[in-house]
């Protein structure tokens, strides 16, 4: 599915408006200054890069909430053109490497990367399942909302009219869920949506997961793959600066081996890594949580341990 040579498009999204904590905006700015670009040439990509997106503002006067959902007007419009950013990137078949930034622009990454791919499968890896509807929100923060969205549950939304629903509930699978509101398990389960929960990690070992999710979502390994990656999936004490932490999650080596699985297949063509927020921890802390989001990108884009 990739033009030769390889070439992967850094989408830098400096966004933190579907959630209501200051700094993950930062999270692109800190990830290629730490040399991800660098990283990743050294892999022997084809590295482009024009500048993080320069996502203009609307204020808040303008953007009041609708039912109580947080600056939707901004939501919509910014994941309105990340949808075009990497849809545009993977028509003409280079590897969009989207940098959160938080977890709602995956409207954006996953309805582009559909566009171009329209059999393309979403592997989603996340303590949450950002899946709630605007009935079961509780929160209002849209970056817990962007598949429902992508699938087209619940009532919609004039301002976000440019959302299609492109993706089919047999077409994503979690892992690494551990904090799923009610209304979201009910989702799930009325949706028949697929999800591996730290308990089936904890059951049957993460290769056992990963392969048992391919099955599920990409049977005969020949449907493109969109990888959305939430560090928070992480555990804590690994992935530390991130907005929604919650204890009992992947280790570095199972957040690792599910990328380096996914590359395996040689069917990846896009990737989310979201909601680093450097500001949240300690500069030790924050390094860390940087430099293992510059790692999982790595290992998602090939790079083995031998
Ligand atoms: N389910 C909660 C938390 S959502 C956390 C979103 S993320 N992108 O996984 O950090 C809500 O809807 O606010
Ligand atoms: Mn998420
Ligand atoms: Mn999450």
């Amino acid at each position: 599915f990739l033009s030769s040579p390889m070439t992967a498009s850094i989408v830098g999204c400096p966004f933190s408006g579907g959630q209501p904590r200051v700094g993950v905006d930062q999270g692109p700015i800190r990830l290629v200054e730490a040399g991800l670009i660098q990283q990743l040439t050294g892999l022997g990509w084809k590295v482009k890069f024009d500048g993080h997106h320069q996502f203009e503002d609307i204020n808040a006067t303008a953007d009041p909430p609708i039912g109580i959902l947080k600056n939707p007007r901004l939501v919509a419009r910014v994941t309105e053109a990340v949808a075009k950013a990497v849809g545009a990137h993977a028509k003409k078949g280079e590897l969009p490497v989207t940098l959160g930034g938080d977890h709602s622009l995956a409207m954006g990454t996953i309805s582009g990367t559909l566009d171009a791919h329209p059999d393309a499968c979403v592997i989603w890896i996340d303590a949450h399942a950002d899946i709630n509807t605007v009935e079961t929100t509780e929160s209002g923060n849209i970056h817990g909302m962007p598949v429902s969205f992508l699938l087209g549950l619940g009532s919609t939304i004039p301002e976000f009219g440019w959302v299609k629903p492109v993706l089919k509930p047999e077409r994503i699978v979690y892992i690494g869920l551990r904090d799923v509101d009610a209304g979201e398990k009910r989702i799930l389960k009325e949706n028949n949506i697929k999800a591996f929960s730290m308990h089936d990690v904890d059951r049957y070992g993460i290769g056992k997961v990963v392969e048992m999710a391919l099955d599920h979502v990409n049977p005969t390994r020949d449907r493109p793959i969109h990888l959305s990656f939430d560090v928070d999936a992480l555990d804590p004490s690994v992935a530390p600066s991130t907005g929604t932490p919650v204890r009992g999650g992947l280790t570095f080596r199972e957040g690792h081996y599910i990328c380096e699985a996914i590359w395996e297949t040689g069917l990846l063509v896009a990737l989310d890594l979201m909601e680093v927020n450097p500001s949240l921890a300690d500069v030790a802390s924050v390094k860390q949580t940087v430099a293992i989001g510059c790692s999982l990108v790595r290992s998602a884009l090939g790079e083995t341990l031998l």
